[in-house]
């Protein structure tokens, strides 16, 4: 397994602003080998403010956002009007971009005519193979990413999409990938802020199980890396971060 690369930012909005520009920096990178990324995207307050960060910046890039293949990592189970939805806030926040939504992969909404197992098998069958080059991933307090939570079936469950049922974080029905899935992508990258988050983070970068801790699980098959603010790194030894490298 590759070492994780970690990185600490002054404050949650330099994450935010971080995180945007590396993805746009990777995604140009991409089309030039030239290939169409895969991305998986996350929820959260800070990759949403990444979103609206690209959404903002992106027409004057260099990126072509009509090739870029958008999936998501979890989604909540709700009509796909609902504000809850991460594809909605996310699509929202980039909706100055010109995505090609043919490449855009939602995760299904309740409603949709599916139930929960359905919309799980559907989005396994969209997603098939997909060599995923970004998963992002935020951290819970809990230390869950997508919506594989400590100690709860989701984080026990074989596939590589499943039904999430009783979420220890509202709503209760949701769908996420599987670390099967987040650990096939090349680069796995976590956005993770605020000092409730500082415990599960230090034990996720110090070799946690991760039926305890989920993020402790996931790593990209090229590169992990972190991008923290102080107040989540409070807790990491100092010498991971100030060599940079666990
Ligand atoms: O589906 C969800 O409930 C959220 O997407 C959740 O998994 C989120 O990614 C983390 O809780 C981190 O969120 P913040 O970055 O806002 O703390």
């Amino acid at each position: 397994m590759v070492a994780a690369e970690v990185l600490v930012h002054s404050s949650a909005d330099a994450v935010a602003e971080a995180l945007a520009a590396r993805l746009m920096s990777r995604l140009l990178e991409i089309q030039r080998e030239p290939r169409i990324p895969e991305i998986a995207l996350t929820g959260g307050r800070i990759a949403t403010q990444a979103y609206q960060r690209m959404g903002q910046e992106g027409r004057s890039s260099a990126v072509d956002w009509s090739r870029i293949g958008l999936w998501w990592g979890d989604e909540r189970f709700v009509p796909a009007d609902d504000d809850d939805r991460n594809a909605r806030q996310a699509l929202s926040a980039l909706s100055t971009l010109p995505l090609d939504l043919t490449r855009v992969h939602p995760m299904p909404a309740s409603g949709d005519g599916l139930d929960l197992d359905g919309a799980a098998e559907a989005y396994e069958a969209e997603l098939g193979h997909t060599a995923l080059d970004i998963c992002l991933l935020g951290m819970g307090p809990d230390g869950h990413v997508a919506s594989l939570f400590p100690e709860h079936p989701s984080s026990y469950a074989d596939g590589r999409v499943i039904p999430v049922r009783a979420s220890p974080k509202p709503p209760p029905e949701r769908t996420s990938l599987t670390l099967e899935v987040i650990n096939s992508a090349a680069e796995v990258w976590f956005c993770v802020t605020g000092a409730d988050k500082a415990a599960a983070a230090r034990l996720a970068l110090s070799g946690a199980g991760p039926l305890q801790v989920p993020a402790a699980g996931a790593h990209g098959r090229e590169r992990t890396l972190w991008l923290l603010d102080r107040d989540a790194a409070a807790d990491l030894p100092p010498n991971l971060v100030s060599r940079g490298v666990l």
